[in-house]
């Protein structure tokens, strides 16, 4: 039996799999590769894939790399999915531990962002909350970062990385970027992080300014990970997206797992531009109204003055220099981010490869 028929019971690829066994707690299932990587299937959509022992892991890293975390943002679970296929036909041989997630198999299966309730609101241990009792997505959250915790145990000891793949839900004037999550006494990515970015194609980097309950926030402040969620698009079903537009993560993912070393940086993907977030948008309640239209872009700039929302207490309007808007969605619940409000960061906080 070959390692895919094992792993994936006959059912084709992980993908495929994992979307046929959505609402399934299957038990851990294990495999060997011809040339001794070790891979189990740690639950529906996870997959914990160890290399032997040999290898030379020159970067001295373990990676944690997810998708499918918004059920409807099939790009990147697309892409997650033909490097395993590849690392499974023996294309390429892993150099590094790695931990793979597709993040909501129910919501993807739906083709929703969710099924009962936003799963990257959950990490942090947000999952515990009582009005999330018994909720699906509460015990995925709670698995996922007991996978995360023990995997970062057992590798304790190398550098651990985390990108959390994402689409965003509006289109963007700024294609691909990344959210960089708060940490106490952190200000910006070490310069190797900067240049896996570029080599992402991700020209963009937004810094976080508090902390928060996202995937990528849990493996940063619980695991001491250098964490990033990734935007790499826009939304589209299964089937519907232009894979050479994702081509960048491709590559950078395969090329990091082999541990080959980076490729030199050539323009237009040699400087990353920083915004930082000056304002998070809530839904304060019944009397919020959020002025900023539904289909805007992200990036799309407000002058001095603007009033981007207000209830009956509050109103918000864009301080002395302009602000742009990132993830405009007033149709969340209350308490529940809107959208963020972001300017460039001080140009010292840019980076050049
Ligand atoms: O396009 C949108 O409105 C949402 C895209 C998305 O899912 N973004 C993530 C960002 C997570 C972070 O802040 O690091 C999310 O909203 O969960
Ligand atoms: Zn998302």
């Amino acid at each position: 039996m070959n390692a895919s028929n094992h792993l994936f019971d006959f059912h084709g690829d992980w993908l495929t799999h994992t979307l046929a066994n959505a609402d399934s707690e299957l038990p851990e299932t294990k495999t060997e590769l011809p040339d001794g990587t070790r891979i189990s299937r740690k639950g529906t959509g996870v997959l914990w894939l160890t290399p032997p022992a040999e290898r030379a892991n020159p970067n001295q890293e373990a990676l944690i790399v997810s998708a499918g975390i918004h059920g409807n943002e099939t790009a990147p679970i697309e892409v997650l999915n033909a490097l395993v296929s590849e690392l499974l036909a023996g294309e390429w041989e892993l150099d590094c531990p790695l931990l793979l997630i597709l993040g909501n198999p129910p919501a993807m299966v739906a083709g929703e962002r969710f099924m009962d309730v936003n799963l990257n609101r959950l990490f942090n241990g947000a999952h515990r909350e009582s009005h999330y009792d018994g909720l699906p997505e509460a015990r995925r959250a709670r698995f996922l970062e007991e996978m995360c915790r023990q995997f970062a145990m057992a590798h304790h000891g190398l550098a651990l990385s985390h990108y959390d793949l994402h689409t965003a839900i509006r289109p963007s004037k700024r294609e691909r970027f990344a959210l960089y999550p708060y940490s106490e006494g952190r200000s910006v990515p070490p310069a190797d992080q900067c240049a896996f970015l570029l080599e992402a194609e991700v020209e963009t980097l937004l810094l976080q300014h508090k902390e928060s309950t996202v995937f990528s926030a849990f493996s940063a402040s619980f695991l001491g990970a250098e964490s990033f969620t990734i935007e790499l698009g826009k939304v589209r079903p299964f089937g519907h997206n232009d894979l050479r537009r994702f081509r960048g993560i491709e590559q950078a993912l395969r090329r990091r797992f082999g541990g080959l070393p980076a490729p030199e940086a050539g323009p237009p993907f040699d400087h990353l531009t920083v915004f930082e977030v000056v304002h998070e948008i809530l839904n304060t309640g019944p009397s919020f109204q959020f002025h900023v239209p539904d289909d805007v872009a992200n990036f799309t700039e407000y002058q001095p003055g603007t009033v981007i929302w207000e209830d009956g207490q509050t109103r918000y309007q864009v301080g002395t220099a302009p602000e742009a808007i990132v993830f405009p969605n007033p149709a969340v619940p209350v308490g529940q981010r809107v959208g963020l409000l972001v300017r460039p960061a001080a140009p010292g906080y840019n980076w050049k490869s």
